[in-house]
């Protein structure tokens, strides 16, 4: 008897990296792009919030990058991901892998039915996996949040369809709550491979290109997947985004930072910006998660480009006005006597 060797399947792998807000995913994307892994990388970004920020985090490369910032992924967009897609199969033998990076707030599950409703995209992509970064140190709380009837849990939803989980941010978090963590992820979801991690230190091989998506999995544990069209947002995480020229007062915006933070990081999941800081030739980057607050300058301010603000908050209960009016107390001439 002779048996036919199974064709080899020449779509393109698609990478789909989702993961609450601040989980670590832009780490691993600035990992997988400058990283010696020899595929030509093709980058779909999709950003939550008023103002964009992660088109000046993301690191210099080569490859392309598709920035989609006008709505989520999972729903108000899909049409832009399908076009985007298409777009880049035109240009088919520029690249050899694509990569996906959801919001921190996307159910994935749609994202992935992308690759299975559409005959074109079908045909062409092939999902590889669903790479789902977690934040030790953070993740728990977002996991008990108790949601209004038939709004999901996207924290919940990122890890059941994960199909490799990164647990990032293990220097955060003690050994018993990242025991607690693993336990709580193998009741969502049995069988992932859980790949702990510093700043998404992992061994890329252990995400690219590791044909993990098991439709049939995915099936048996939601029968709907491929016909379910519905699903509901937390309206109640909003963002407010903020964009003002002039330089900051560096003592006045870290007393303002810290206590704001500490007393409303709770409801702030997510904070970041790209600042002007007086006297500074570069700009500041800074990143909060939760009452987490990290910052580092990056690149150098070009010849005459405007100094200007850009930052962006993500939570609950954000008062927009409190915020605008506590930054705009930051800039270096606020209350100066004229
Ligand atoms: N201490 C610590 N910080 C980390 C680790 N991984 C990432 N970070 C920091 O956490 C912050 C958020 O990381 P990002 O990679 O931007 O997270 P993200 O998931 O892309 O965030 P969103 O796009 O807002 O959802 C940044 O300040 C990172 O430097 C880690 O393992 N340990």
């Amino acid at each position: 008897m002779t048996t036919t060797p199974e064709a080899r399947d020449e779509r393109v792998p698609v990478t789909v990296l989702t993961g609450f807000l601040g989980s670590g995913k832009t780490t691993l994307l600035n990992r997988i792009l400058t990283e010696n892994h020899g595929l030509r990388i093709a980058v779909i970004e999709n950003e939550f919030g008023e103002v964009g920020i992660d088109d000046a985090l993301v690191l210099d490369a080569e490859e392309e990058i598709f920035e989609m910032n006008n709505g989520c992924i999972c729903c108000t967009v899909r049409g832009d991901l399908i076009r985007i897609l298409g777009a880049l199969m035109r240009r088919r033998e520029k690249f050899d892998h694509i990569l996906i990076e959801t919001t921190g707030l996307a159910d994935p599950a749609p994202v992935a039915q992308t690759f299975f409703m559409d005959d074109e995209i079908a045909a062409q992509l092939r999902l590889d996996a669903i790479v789902t970064l977690v934040d030790a140190a953070h993740v728990l709380q977002h996991l008990d949040e108790v949601k209004p009837e038939g709004v999901e849990n996207e924290a919940v939803e990122q890890i059941a369809f994960a199909d490799r989980l990164v647990l990032n941010k293990t220097d955060l978090a003690d050994e018993e709550t990242v025991g607690e963590v693993v336990r709580r992820v193998r009741t969502i979801n049995s069988g992932v491979r859980i790949i702990p991690a510093q700043h998404a230190g992992i061994d890329l091989q252990q995400v690219l290109d590791v044909g993990a998506f098991d439709l049939e999995r995915v099936l048996a544990d939601d029968p709907s997947f491929l016909t379910e069209t519905e699903h509901q947002h937390d309206t109640t995480v909003t963002s407010v985004g903020i964009d003002l020229p002039g330089e900051l007062d560096e003592n006045k915006l870290n007393a303002w930072l810290g206590t704001l933070l500490r007393t409303k990081g709770v409801d702030i999941f997510r904070s970041k910006g790209i600042l002007a800081l007086a006297g500074a030739p570069k700009q500041y980057v800074f990143q909060g998660v939760h009452m987490l607050l990290d910052g580092q300058f990056g690149r150098d301010w070009r010849d005459g480009e405007e100094r200007r603000n850009r930052l962006v908050f993500i939570g609950r209960n954000l008062d927009r006005q409190a915020l605008e009016r506590g930054f705009a107390a930051c800039l270096a001439t606020a209350g100066a006597v004229a």
